[in-house]
């Protein structure tokens, strides 16, 4: 028989070990090079096929209305391509988001929600896109789409789409939300964000890996000056989390992570974090949990 729910369907977290802003592109989006590791950390979306074809959130998330909610302009999208596929409209959708991640936090939250709800209904439609198709279609709506469809840990260049699978050791980490919402474009657009950092190679970064002990110690994150001084309390979080190891800011941030080889080591720093900051940990996920809840041997089938 057709499956017409399914239900808790993981958005994890990314974080961006390192981030190199290496260029910028004539419509003045920005080349960059950064490895995206996912992490036991994010949101939950259930998924309930629909008598009509209405795509529809059915839970209030504060500040993303529907109609401009990623999951539901991703899932538009998809529901479009089937018509032009199979010559009709596939069922409407109801999605219900258990929102975890916070908005402008580096986590990619809103790209990972868009890319379970193309994953799941590209499922449940047997709409039958395969895994590249899936990533240019989410693509123009975030350029972390591509990565969480992609399904592992990643070397990334252009704006993020171009994408290599790399092996990173498992990881704990330590997250800190330093409490404010940093926006990309704000990031992206100062002056004094430097846009010249020579490229690296995959290979350079997993040759650092071996040599030295933290995946958040190789190369750094370009945006994180800015970020740091356009909002102080992302400066401040990396300077206490740098009491510990390597700490550094995710994507543009706000969120600052350590990573530590072992869970009792992540515990003792997160019992220690300031009672200012909401802090968690988390291990690394090398590949995306959705593919158990499809029971498929990726997250496409
Ligand atoms: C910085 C990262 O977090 C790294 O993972 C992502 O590339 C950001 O991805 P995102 O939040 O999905 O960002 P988007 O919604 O695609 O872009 C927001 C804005 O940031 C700027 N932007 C974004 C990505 C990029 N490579 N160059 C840019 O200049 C653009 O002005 C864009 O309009
Ligand atoms: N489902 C969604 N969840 C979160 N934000 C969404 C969603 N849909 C749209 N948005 C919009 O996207 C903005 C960025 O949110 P998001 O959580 O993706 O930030 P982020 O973690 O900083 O992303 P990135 O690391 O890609 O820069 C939000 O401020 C919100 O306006």
């Amino acid at each position: 028989m057709t499956q017409t729910v399914l239900r808790d369907c993981p958005a994890p977290a990314k974080l961006n070990l390192f981030l190199h802003v290496c260029g910028r592109r004539p419509d003045g989006y920005h080349l960059l090079q950064t490895v995206f590791q996912m992490v036991d950390h994010g949101d939950v979306l259930h998924f309930a096929l629909r008598g009509d074809d209405r795509i529809h959130r059915a839970n209030d998330i504060p500040g993303v209305p529907e109609e401009q909610d990623l999951i539901v302009r991703a899932l538009r999208l998809l529901q479009a391509e089937f018509q032009r596929r199979h010559g009709r409209l596939p069922p409407g959708i109801d999605v219900t988001v258990e929102k975890i991640l916070p908005m402008g936090g580096g986590l990619g939250g809103g790209s990972s929600d868009a890319a379970t709800a193309l994953m799941a209904a590209n499922h449940l439609w047997q709409a039958g896109l395969d895994r590249d198709e899936l990533m240019a279609l989410g693509l123009p709506l975030g350029a972390d789409i591509p990565f969480f469809i992609f399904g592992q840990t990643a070397f990334a260049e252009g704006v993020g789409e171009a994408l290599q699978a790399v092996d990173v050791p498992d990881y704990w980490y330590v997250v800190i939300e330093p409490g404010v919402s940093v926006p990309t474009a704000a990031i992206f657009s100062a002056e004094d964000l430097t846009r010249n950092t020579e490229p690296v190679t995959i290979a350079d970064f997993s040759r650092c890996l071996v040599s030295q002990t933290n995946p958040s110690e190789y190369g750094r994150n370009d945006l994180q000056a800015v970020a740091s001084r356009l909002f102080p309390p992302v400066a401040r979080a990396v300077e206490w989390l740098g009491r510990y190891g390597g700490a550094r800011m995710t994507g543009s941030g706000a969120c600052v992570f350590c990573a530590f080889s072992t869970e009792s080591e992540a515990d003792e720093v997160l019992s220690k974090v300031p009672s200012e900051w909401v802090a968690w940990k988390a291990k690394s996920l090398p590949k995306h949990p959705l593919a158990e809840v499809l029971q498929v041997d990726g997250v496409i089938d």
